[in-house]
């Protein structure tokens, strides 16, 4: 037995247990460390995440144990995969933070596990009915943006920082004028004093309302709200709204669960459409052995109720294979998500919460769009920052080329052939094209 490590007097596994419809489940990757027993490992990674501790404990009444024991239903050590049945009392209702303390909290730090990375969280309907969920959503998006029938196309405006406000609305009008839906600020953009938040918001904004009466089209600035506290955040989205914006960005993983839920709440008033940038969730994401997966951070995003969420792109430059990205696409869209074996997935009834809009966003190009589309069909939001920005004849080209390109598709034609008759789309092409 490795140092440090006693005997665990209580069994939490239970293989004939049928959880509750009231209970949490859990899905676990575990490796024990060297020389612990694979369910013992278990036992203590189930008792750590509800009420247990590392030895026996008086104050811990067989009564209370019972009442509020985890049950470890589902072990296959092959797999190296457990299943957790937690009771919802267990659980402070409608919080995400104390939700994650528990299942994702000091059991990641055990020295009894080389890794373990929480796979997926079912919830009970007692517990969704505690969270908004989407105030939009993606038919909400849509109505919003006059736009039914096919992907909607955003870049971020390029570089990522450094141009002042006058300049940053500038590329933004370009984006719109050129043929863009959405135009965000990159994440990394907030308010720095080459570019403060309030100049660039009323700039942009003012910009984007000009693009919307010479083209027709409605044209959404999504202004990035990240900031250090809940409470500048609220300013900040509260400004947006006095200014007619219709969007507010967060950077959802640095700013925190508590600040996400604060401003969903915020947002029910204020009526803005709340875009999820993802940055950071490699952090927990990346490593398939240890950490959280992205089914759960997209599972939180929708629960708590943002609007739109980065779920990678198969095509571009961010890490995700197909299989995992159509598995984050079927969690922000889906009303009922079946079990998934393979990719780790826990049947979900998503009830009442309205679905997101997957968005597609990194190292994307206009000649990537044929297969984007073909993967994933009109509900996704293409974001193409280099793609526009980079173009040969400027950010409204690129964007113009973007509008081809999905035309083409949407049509059933290939890019070659509609560049025969499209400038914008034939320079893409040439700087493009894998040759
Ligand atoms: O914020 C994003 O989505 C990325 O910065 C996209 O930029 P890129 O298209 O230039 O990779
Ligand atoms: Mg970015």
């Amino acid at each position: 037995m490795q140092s440090g490590v006693t005997k665990m007097r209580r069994d939490y596994i239970d293989r004939d247990y049928s959880p509750k419809n009231t209970d949490l489940i859990c899905e676990f990757h575990l490796e024990p460390s060297e020389g612990v027993d694979f369910e013992e490992a278990a036992t203590h990674m189930a008792g750590e995440s509800s009420i247990d501790s590392w030895t026996e404990i008086a104050t811990l009444s067989p009564e209370l144990a019972a009442k509020l024991k985890p049950y470890v239903f589902y072990v296959d050590e092959e797999a190296q995969t457990v299943r957790v049945a937690y009771s919802e009392e267990l659980f402070e209702l409608g919080s995400v933070p104390q939700v994650l303390s528990a299942v994702a909290g000091n059991i990641l730090s055990m020295k009894i596990v080389d890794n373990l990375r929480l796979q997926d969280i079912a919830f009970p309907k007692s517990m969704l009915r505690e969270f908004k969920g989407p105030n939009f959503g993606l038919s909400g998006i849509r109505k919003l943006v006059g736009v039914q029938d096919r992907p909607l196309i955003g870049t971020i405006v390029k570089p990522k920082v450094g141009l002042t406000s006058e300049k940053h609305a500038e590329v933004a009008y370009n984006s719109f004028a050129g043929g863009c839906d959405l135009v965000k600020d990159d994440e990394n953009l907030t308010d720095q004093k080459f570019n403060g938040f309030e100049k660039r918001a009323e700039l942009t904004l003012k910009l984007a309302e000009k693009a919307e009466s010479e083209t027709g089209e409605r044209k959404m600035y999504l202004c990035n709200i990240t900031a250090p506290t809940c409470k500048e955040m609220i300013r900040r989205m509260n400004i947006l709204k006095d200014l007619g914006a219709s969007y507010a960005m967060i950077d959802v993983v640095p700013a925190g669960w508590t600040a996400l839920q604060t401003l969903r709440e915020e947002a029910e008033d204020v009526g803005l459409v709340l875009h999820a940038h993802r940055c950071m969730h490699s952090a927990y994401t990346r490593n398939p052995r240890h950490g959280i997966s992205m089914v759960v951070v997209a599972k939180l995003c929708r629960l708590i109720g943002l609007d739109q969420l980065h779920i990678g792109t198969v095509v571009g430059k961010m890490h995700g294979e197909k299989h995992e990205v159509l598995t984050l696409r079927d969690e922000c869209v889906l009303d009922n998500v079946p079990a998934d074996e393979s990719q780790h997935v826990l049947a979900q009834d998503w009830g009442e919460l309205k679905p997101m809009f997957p968005v597609a966003s990194g190292g994307l190009a206009p000649t990537m769009i044929p297969d984007l589309y073909s993967i994933f069909g009109k509900d996704v939001i293409m974001q193409f920052g280099g793609g526009i920005h980079a173009h040969p004849m400027g950010t409204a080209a690129g964007a113009a080329a973007c509008r081809q390109a999905l035309e083409a598709s949407l049509e059933g034609v290939t890019l070659q052939e509609y560049a025969k008759s499209h400038k914008e789309l034939e320079v893409a092409l040439g700087k493009w094209l894998k040759k």
